[in-house]
């Protein structure tokens, strides 16, 4: 009876049937993808053939295009030291560890690095992950439970976001940056058992930074923790480079730091959680990017312990990429573009509509300058810009060519006089 009931529900297998699933299926992905490049949204990804750094070679160019979309702030990823320190490393320790951290997975090198990571931040202690995403990711599952709440505000990196659509906490969305909102957020929260303010040090999409002060005062009046994303601070914010809560003086009233080592810190790959010994002892055990994947490669480790010993030994470094980045924001600003945020090395050129960022992008790389122009999705719609970011290592010579070539289009057109 059973075979025969079988029989009659499953239909047998068939490689037509097989064909046509694969056949629908692409069909799906095509139109998925059709309404992408209808919508203008298209990413598409330029070949770089050369080292990261203020001047590459992209696309095949002949000669070299001058940069301003990496977040090398510190121009460290290419330093022939950081590079040495990489391949010292790959030679000591091998490309990889063919395993997670906590089977065969960590070196000396993975416990020093997490050892002087903890010291530059002034936390008890650290966890590395592969990435900063990772590190989002494995955070708020296992900090929150369905009994606490976590305030995110609503322009908060994707991998916060996605981070905290993992855990089961009560989740409350604050206005951008509004303190009255978060308040507002924090009252709704006051029966949960643990509140959790979340979010970025600095914005990557306008190089604004979170009015910490007031977050960190709203905290405390209603018994929360707090939790910065640092990827756009650390290693240059602040007198000693430690980030947001340094320059804003708050490192004491910051609970948890997420950051990355794949922009400032040497720019090759990898990220970490900072905070109370507690939490980092119960994320060794449970948070599952750090469980279930591989731990970072020796020379990327290597590389990232000869950054960190740089900026912490010359404080020149971060000071000359501020100053650059005064130069470009003021020449900028005189020619007459509006330039989002303060005194950030990232420098959104606001235009507003999406075409004519796409098109003044195109344009700049014919005059031999990369930027990349941002619309809607990554930016509100009627926000479009083009995201300009400097880096120490740019020269003062860069900084003039690269405002030149956007007098030049801007002028092209109409943006400018
Ligand atoms: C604010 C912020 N958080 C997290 C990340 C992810 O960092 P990672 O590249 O180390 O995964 C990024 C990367 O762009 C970011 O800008």
């Amino acid at each position: 009876c059973w075979i025969l009931f079988r029989c009659v529900l499953t239909p047998p297998a068939s490689p037509r049937r097989g064909h046509a699933a694969v056949a629908d299926a692409r069909a799906i992905l095509e139109s998925e993808l059709e309404g992408i490049r209808v919508a203008g949204t298209w990413k598409g990804e330029r070949i770089i053939t050369s080292k990261q750094g203020p001047r590459i070679n992209v696309d095949g160019s002949r000669g070299t295009i001058l940069n301003f979309c990496a977040n090398n702030y510190l121009g460290l990823s290419s330093h022939p030291e950081v590079v040495q320190a990489g391949v010292d490393a790959l030679n000591t320790y091998g490309a990889g560890l063919s395993s997670v951290r906590f089977i065969c997975g960590t070196q000396d090198l993975h416990k020093e690095l997490e050892r002087r990571l903890a010291e530059f931040h002034e936390r008890e202690d650290c966890i590395l992950y592969a990435s900063c995403f990772d590190a989002n990711a494995g955070l708020f599952e296992v900090l929150l439970g369905p009994e606490d709440a976590v305030l995110s505000d609503e322009l908060n990196h994707a991998s916060i976001i996605d981070g905290i659509r993992l855990c089961r906490a009560k989740r409350l969305r604050y206005k951008h940056m509004s303190l009255e909102d978060l308040e507002a957020r924090l009252q709704e929260a006051q029966s949960s058992r643990m509140r959790l303010v979340v979010t970025d040090g600095v914005f990557s999409m306008d190089g604004d930074v979170a009015p910490l002060e007031g977050i960190c005062a709203l905290a405390e009046r209603y018994g929360a923790l707090v939790f910065i994303d640092e990827c756009h601070a650390t290693g240059f914010l602040g007198a000693r480079g430690r980030g947001t809560d340094e320059l804003l003086g708050v490192m004491d009233r910051v609970h948890i730091v997420n950051s990355t080592l794949g922009k400032a810190l040497g720019g090759a790959a990898g990220g970490y959680t900072v905070g109370p010994k507690p939490l980092i002892d119960l994320l060794r055990q449970r948070s599952r990017p750090y469980l279930f994947s591989n731990s970072l490669p020796p020379p990327v480790v290597g590389s990232a312990l000869r950054a960190l010993e740089l900026l912490l030994a010359s404080s020149h470094i971060a000071q000359s990429m501020a100053a650059k980045t005064m130069r470009f924001r003021d020449q900028m600003t005189e020619a007459g573009f509006t330039i989002a945020g303060s005194a950030h090395p990232i420098c959104p050129v606001m235009l507003g509509d999406a075409r004519l960022a796409s098109l003044m992008a195109d344009d700049m790389l014919k005059l031999g300058v990369y930027v990349v122009g941002f619309s809607f999705p990554v930016v509100p719609k009627g926000k479009a810009r083009i995201r300009v970011q400097i880096s120490a290592a740019h020269s003062d010579q860069d900084i003039d060519r690269c405002v030149e070539a956007f007098i030049q289009t801007g002028r092209k057109h109409g943006v400018v006089a």
